[in-house]
């Protein structure tokens, strides 16, 4: 048997320190939440859903509330997610007054025989699945958002990632079944209409029960021209590499010969954690069992042991506490 986990990011990039306490309260709240799903008959792809729908909700992301701005000042999301038995996704780009981009993919998996929803005929799936679009439109923007872009634009528009703050989250039940899902706002002051490595399969997301799932976050316009995250993958099976020695080959790679850098969290066929960057940072969590850990500094790995009552307690009361903020 294998120990089930739920392993989650909040981006990877730069974290000022006054963000740290929101990643780390946000991403473990995420990881906790997936687990409580997987605990409770919910399927791998329930988990990373609902892991993911959390860290959406939560203006401390850059993903559903709290999206980054593009140029023009608007939220457009991009999100997949992949079920690693069947190797079925779902993806979605530009996706605008959307709450929850994960849960639209999660639809065009489940309800299409496509892989990959976008433009008017992702309106119109939306609007038929009953998800709400929000009205008026701009909902999702949140000052801090804003002060971002005005902050990036006087910066004579570098191309920082900034924070990242892209969403991910990678689990694997006891029977080795994995999946993956990754959201995002993209980058600040991206052009309307850019779509990054986060909906594309094999570059910001993928799972095969066979290797392992994987998350990835950062420079989203870099990470595609490599499909990191199936390059990871694919040196775990042609070369023999454990997932970290894979990650960190593939990253030097990528950096060495084009700008850009990233990072990546994934679990291997047998449950092994790796969480991987050539970022400053990357905000990341997980629970196994009554363990849960997480971090955002370089090599830091905060454990925290749970007893079996304040687990289910302590979720809910923050999830309380959560949508309170939210509304
Ligand atoms: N913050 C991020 O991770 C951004 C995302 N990878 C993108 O390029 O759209």
């Amino acid at each position: 048997d294998i120990e089930p986990i739920v392993l989650v990011h909040g981006g990877a990039g730069t974290i000022s320190e006054d963000r740290i306490p929101g990643k780390y309260r946000g991403s473990k709240l995420a990881a906790r939440v997936g687990y409580l799903v997987l605990m409770n008959n919910g399927t791998v792809l329930d988990a990373v859903e609902e892991a993911v729908r959390i860290m959406e909700s939560d203006s401390n992301f850059n993903a559903g509330y709290g999206s980054v701005l593009n140029y023009d000042g608007d939220v457009e999301m991009d999100a997949s997610i992949m079920d690693g038995a069947t190797l079925k996704a779902g993806c979605v780009a530009g996706v605008r007054d959307v709450l929850h981009p994960i849960t639209l993919a999660r639809r065009v998996m489940d309800k299409t025989r496509h892989n990959f929803l976008a433009g008017q005929g992702l309106v119109d799936f939306t609007k038929e699945q009953g998800i709400e679009i929000m009205y008026p439109p701009g909902q999702l923007v949140t000052q801090y958002a804003k002060d971002s872009l005005d902050r990036w634009k006087q910066n004579n528009e570098k191309p920082s990632t900034g924070e990242g703050g892209t969403v991910g989250a990678v689990a694997i039940d006891r029977f080795g079944n994995i999946a993956a899902a990754t959201s995002t706002g993209g980058l600040t002051g991206k052009l309307p209409g850019r779509v990054g490595d986060t909906p594309i399969i094999g570059a910001g997301t993928y799972a095969d029960n066979l290797i392992g799932g994987i998350s990835a976050t950062g420079d989203g316009d870099t990470i595609m021209k490599v499909s990191l995250v199936y390059d990871i993958l694919k040196r775990m099976e042609y070369l023999g590499d454990d997932m970290i020695k894979a990650s960190e080959d593939a990253l030097a790679a990528m950096s060495g010969r084009l700008d850009g850098t990233a990072g990546i969290v994934g679990l291997d066929a047998n449950g092994n954690v790796a969480i991987v960057c050539n970022t400053e940072q990357i905000s990341w969590a997980y629970q196994r069992g009554q363990t849960i850990a997480y971090g955002v500094r370089k090599g830091e790995i905060i454990e925290e042991q749970l007893s079996e009552g304040e687990m289910m307690l302590d979720v809910w009361s923050i999830l309380e506490q959560l949508s309170a903020e939210y509304d």
